[in-house]
């Protein structure tokens, strides 16, 4: 399988006025390529501020964050930018598509940014939106909506896949469908998968679970037997 994500030493405080605040402190994690990882943790536990690290939206303020061999820390913000497209996917709780974009045109969108992306048709099948390619947003439903998210963050072939409560605005048969398409990705394309959620069940279907705590790692486990979406008790 062998590490793609290395984090070491890893500590992020945020500044508001006067006071500060440790989001992160002193993170120490490796991800191997093709796993699927739950980032479980309550509110306010550095889950987003520790994916949005690793996906350099965000910078931490010391440590490394190796991805391959490339310590994404210590890239300027063009070199970030590079990063992001070239290697890394996200998937949002609220979709965030492009409202008066087409199914096509909000996937075509990222795909313009991409030497060889994949071939958007395919894609609109594969995610099971077949025959949508041209309804608008607002035309879908919420889990058709996420389905559309998931496609524009994989159509460059991301080897990182970042999905922030990907079913948090959605019932848990949906849910489940949403979570059994990240699943299908990561199998057809050995995308490696991180899913930030606060709902324990989700942890069933990892590779790998890390429970945060205020900002620090309390656990970091293996799960021997993932199970199938559909078979998580919610
Ligand atoms: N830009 C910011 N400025 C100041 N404090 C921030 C900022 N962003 C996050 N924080 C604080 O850092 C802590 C961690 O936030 P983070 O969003 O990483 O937690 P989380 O585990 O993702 O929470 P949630 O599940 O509610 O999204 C919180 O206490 C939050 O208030």
């Amino acid at each position: 399988m062998g590490k793609l994500l290395g984090i070491e030493g890893v500590n992020k405080t945020y500044q508001s006025g006067l006071s500060s605040f440790q989001a992160l402190t002193d993170i120490k994690l490796d991800i191997n390529r093709g796993e699927i990882v739950v980032i479980l943790g309550p509110s306010g536990s550095g889950k987003s501020t520790l994916i949005n690290a690793i996906g350099g939206i965000d910078r931490v303020d010391s440590g490394t964050i190796h991805v391959d061999s490339e310590d994404i820390v210590s890239l300027n913000d063009n070199q970030l930018v590079h990063y992001r497209r070239e290697k890394v996917g996200f998937v949002f709780q609220m979709y965030n598509l492009i409202p008066n974009l087409t199914v096509y045109e909000n996937i075509e969108l990222a795909a313009n940014i991409s030497k060889s992306p994949l071939t958007i048709d395919e894609l609109i099948d594969a995610v099971g939106l077949t025959g949508m390619a041209n309804r608008f947003p607002r035309e879908l439903s919420g889990g058709q909506q996420q389905r559309v998210s998931i496609a524009r963050a994989i159509v460059r072939k991301p080897e990182l896949l970042l999905c922030d409560e990907p079913t948090g605005a959605l019932d848990s048969k949906i849910s489940k469908e949403i979570l059994k398409l990240i699943q299908q990705i990561n199998d057809k394309y050995n995308t490696t998968v991180l899913i930030i959620t606060h709902n324990e069940a989700i942890s069933a279907m990892a590779d790998r679970v890390i429970a945060l705590k205020d900002g620090k790692i309390e656990s970091n486990t293996i799960n021997k037997q993932p199970i199938e979406p559909e078979g998580i008790e919610w």
